[in-house]
């Protein structure tokens, strides 16, 4: 039954629904468009603020945006980042200003939008209900803002984001040809008719364009000639390198990105088995395989560390693909995390959860090892910490060995490698998330005998693996995060392993 209070705040939200209406029936052009945009912007700012509050982000503020059902993405996107950067003051200005009633606090993140506008972007036309309202308190708000600033002791909001440096990540677009569609000539003829592209100097399959070219509606993009993915996370299954005609298993493959990035190396021959945990995400996993046109993975709705080793179901499985569920440590910056309101207050790293992470992570791992024709194992994680990267994989280690596994040295060439705890840590692949736009983290685990991968290496190709030393035990350290990384490699290296990072992308001051 509803209440009276129900009743009354219903009968408030429809009249404001309809005055809303009627605003937008009368406006043209360019207002309407501003109109719309701020409207659309305030819906997916709802659900990243409520995502954020709850620390259980349903997908990030770019896949909230780019989702197929928000027309104008470009302004909608600028939008909700330019007020998140600014949030803060205009809490405080809100805040400040006491202008809001509840009818207002209801509709708070479009009225976050419009004081943007209002403080820091464009003109506000006097259309619709929120935005006469608002514009009726512009003198206060303006007022409210200067008295914040002089409180922080700067004369404009420019001078007070310098002291909060944010980021940058306009590192280039990058994007995978799948090869099951089209191959890399004839993306590469296309794409140049409008923008700048060159291929990657390190996989054959990725092409590399200007900062913040936009290819979510691209012809390419809808039909799965290409895939919208950055070069580290395009490393991973070239790393396992699965041979043509294995069966391969994806353990945790949602949403499919890396499982049908194996399918196009597999060249259609032999079966790759996708496992993914969660039921809300097969549908999206079903839609990536679908788009790639690959014809021969198989889509398991499993726990991973249920899947029984000795089932001869998967007693040809030769290797595994293991991106298990991380911190995204290393992707927080591409994902625009730090505009949330929850980063940017600069709360603590949650070291339970870590400790968690890193448990299912080790436990994944070991559980790998149990597929009794494995040759081959890649763990990685999109994350930066070594909790989740190489403390997994010297815990892991003598497990492996155990079975005859050892480490081994994918893109010999690439300069940044694992954070030296242990000796055979420079076989590790790190990514750096200021170069290479995201921190990503690869280890490739093959069997001593695998002749495949001695053979590749001998040819001396950046793109071809060679074998490790044995590893052992050097220094046991603390977890690093992310900002402390710079300080602890200038800091606390002793000279030998400050040697072993000297070419390090990572290692540089
Ligand atoms: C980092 S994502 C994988 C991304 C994927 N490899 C890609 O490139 O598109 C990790 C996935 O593992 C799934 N997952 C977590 N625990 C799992 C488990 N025990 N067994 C199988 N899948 C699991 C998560 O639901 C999530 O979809």
């Amino acid at each position: 039954m509803r209440t009276k209070s129900m009743r009354k705040k219903k009968k408030g939200d429809d009249a404001c629904k309809e005055n809303e209406a009627k605003s937008s029936k009368v406006l043209k052009g360019a207002e309407r468009s501003a109109y719309f945009a701020r409207r659309e912007a305030a819906k997916v700012l709802k659900t990243v603020l409520e995502g954020d509050a709850k620390r259980r982000a349903l997908a990030s503020i770019k896949t909230l945006v780019y989702h197929p059902s928000v027309r104008n993405k470009k302004a909608t996107f600028a939008l909700i980042c330019q007020t998140l950067k600014h949030l803060p003051f205009i809490n405080d200005v809100l805040q400040a200003a006491k202008i809001l009633n509840t009818k207002w606090k209801r509709q708070q993140e479009l009225i976050y939008i419009i004081v943007y506008d209002i403080l820091f972007g464009q003109e506000v036309p006097l259309v619709g209900d929120a935005e006469k309202y608002l514009m009726r308190h512009k003198e206060a708000l303006h007022l409210h803002l200067k008295k914040i600033l002089l409180q922080k002791n700067v004369k404009t909001v420019k001078e007070l984001f310098a002291l909060h440096e944010v980021p940058d990540v306009s590192v280039p677009r990058n994007v995978r040809v799948n090869t099951l569609k089209l191959d890399v000539d004839s993306a590469l003829v296309e794409l140049r008719k409008k923008y700048s592209v060159q291929k990657d100097d390190l996989l054959h399959d990725l092409l590399i364009l200007p900062p913040g070219t936009d290819l979510h509606d691209h012809p390419l993009v809808k039909n799965g000639s290409i895939f919208l993915q950055g070069k580290a996370s395009s490393m991973v299954a070239p790393a396992l390198s699965p041979e043509p005609g294995w069966e391969v298993l994806d353990a945790c493959a949602a949403p499919g990105n890396k499982t049908v990035h194996l399918a196009a190396l597999m060249k259609r021959k032999g079966r790759i088995i996708a496992c993914e945990l969660k039921k809300e995400r097969i549908k999206r996993l079903n839609d990536t395989i679908k788009l790639s046109g690959a014809t021969n993975i198989q889509v398991l709705n499993e726990d991973f560390l249920n899947i029984n080793s000795k089932d001869p179901a998967y007693s040809k499985v030769k290797a595994i693909l293991l991106d298990p569920s991380c911190s995204g440590s290393g992707t927080a910056a591409s994902r625009l995390d730090h505009l949330l309101p929850s980063k940017a207050a600069g709360q603590n790293v949650d070291m339970e959860r870590l400790n968690k992470l890193a448990a299912f992570q080790r436990k994944a791992l070991q559980h790998a090892f149990l597929f009794p024709a494995l040759e081959r194992v890649v763990y990685s994680t999109c994350s930066i910490n070594q909790i989740e990267n190489e403390d997994v994989v010297k815990s892991v280690l003598p497990i492996a060995e155990s079975y005859g596994f050892q480490l081994v040295k994918p893109f010999p060439g690439w300069p940044c490698r694992g954070l030296p705890i242990f000796e055979g840590s420079e076989n590790l692949v790190r990514t750096d998330p200021a170069k290479h736009g995201e921190g990503f983290f690869i280890a490739l685990f093959a069997k001593k005998d695998d002749v495949n991968l001695s053979a590749r290496s001998n040819k001396n190709d950046n793109r071809t693996l060679h074998s490790s030393t044995r590893t052992r035990n050097v220094r046991r350290k603390q977890p690093i995060h992310t900002n402390m990384f710079k300080m602890w490699l200038s800091g606390q290296l002793c000279r030998r392993h400050r040697h072993m990072l000297d070419n390090s992308c990572c290692g540089r001051n």
